[in-house]
């Protein structure tokens, strides 16, 4: 039975987001479902700003950073109103179905617009963090993981040249998922994220452990520290000055920011997001409402959207243990 679908991108758009909306573009025409795509996240719900989306917005899609619908934070969406003009403007559409992308912020927006909409809702995780329960890996996540590690190749090759003590922030909000892996995978000399920071003191204490212990088997050589934002008190620029004024040495702070955000996703993301946009498509019509689709172990699940932040997912054991082995506690 033919049916109408939404989409939308909400929060923090991420690489690999226009690879899913392809993905649902190409399952929604063969199944004969009617597709529109709803622009700057919950904002597009509440204006009824929205286009068609037909094969024609696919080509060259997948390789694009950003999302075509655009992505947008929208606090008028989290009040009763809010979802109440959403409701309307969807039953004005005559809308079955509504695809979101996004976080889990978002997945508590699609919770909300429940308690005002009867439609199905289906949730994909699309963020850099990683910071979505239930799944292994949000889409985003591996190329922000790689978009980090280039930049943190070049600033050992500046640190080298000078021999300097250099901070490096990475993004992951709340999460030390994109830290922990871009300085696994960049060879980097320490890594400060939020699941394993106790205090400011202890923490100072062991970077500085590790430096002079580096230091005395390698003489003077570079160090870097990535450090995940948020876990700082103060930010970076505070753990520079005391890292500076405890070593006698200058010390760098680089934050990387929105840079992460971008550019053309990696393969990683591009199958996964293609996987996950083509498996959502196929429950619309279903029973099956409030879960997102994710991947554990490469095997497609649904997650009641709930437990998606029910919990906080954990960091990987295995990768930890390697990072405490080769950098934290390496001497
Ligand atoms: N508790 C909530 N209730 C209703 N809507 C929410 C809630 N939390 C987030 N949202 C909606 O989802 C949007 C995106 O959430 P945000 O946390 O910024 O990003 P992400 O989805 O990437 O985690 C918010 O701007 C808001 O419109
Ligand atoms: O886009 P903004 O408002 O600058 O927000 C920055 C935040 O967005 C992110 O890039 C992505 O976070 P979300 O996916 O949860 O929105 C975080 O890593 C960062 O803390």
């Amino acid at each position: 039975m033919s049916k109408r679908v939404a989409v939308l991108t909400s929060g923090g758009d991420a690489p690999g987001m226009n690879a899913c909306i392809r993905a649902i573009v190409i399952a929604c025409e063969t199944k004969g479902y009617t597709l529109i795509g709803y622009l700057h996240g919950y904002n597009g719900l509440l204006n009824q700003e929205y286009e068609t989306l037909s094969l024609n917005a696919t080509h060259n899609l997948i390789q694009q950073g950003g999302t075509i619908l655009h992505s947008a934070r929208c606090e008028a969406f989290k009040s009763h109103q809010g979802a109440k003009d959403a409701a309307k403007n969807l039953q004005a559409l005559g809308i079955d179905t509504l695809i979101v992308i996004g976080g889990d912020g978002s997945f508590k927006g699609a919770q909300h617009l429940s308690t005002c909409w009867d439609g199905q809702i289906l949730g994909i995780p699309g963020t850099i963090d990683n910071d979505v329960a239930g799944c292994d890996a949000t889409v985003g996540y591996y190329t922000a993981i790689d978009t980090a590690v280039s930049s943190i190749d070049k600033v050992r090759d500046t640190a080298d040249a000078f021999e300097r003590i250099f901070l490096v922030e990475v993004m992951g909000r709340h999460a030390g998922f994109l830290a922990l892996n871009a300085a696994l995978a960049s060879a980097a000399d320490y890594v400060i994220v939020p699941e394993r920071f106790d205090n400011e003191q202890q923490e100072l204490e062991r970077i500085i452990n590790q430096i002079e212990a580096r230091r005395k088997l390698k003489g003077p050589v570079s160090f870097i520290v990535v450090v995940a934002e948020n876990v700082w008190p103060g930010g970076l620029n505070t753990l520079a000055e005391r890292l500076s004024s405890h070593m006698q040495s200058e010390v760098r702070p680089v934050t990387l920011g929105h840079v992460q955000r971008g550019g053309s996703p990696v393969s990683q993301d591009r199958l996964l997001a293609t996987k996950l946009g083509t498996y959502a498509v196929g429950l619309v019509g279903t029973e099956k409402t409030l879960i997102m689709i994710g991947e554990v172990d490469h095997h497609p699940v649904e997650v009641p959207l709930k437990e998606t932040w029910a919990y906080t997912k954990p960091l990987d054991e295995c990768s930890v243990e390697t990072m405490l082995a080769t950098m934290n506690q390496r001497y």
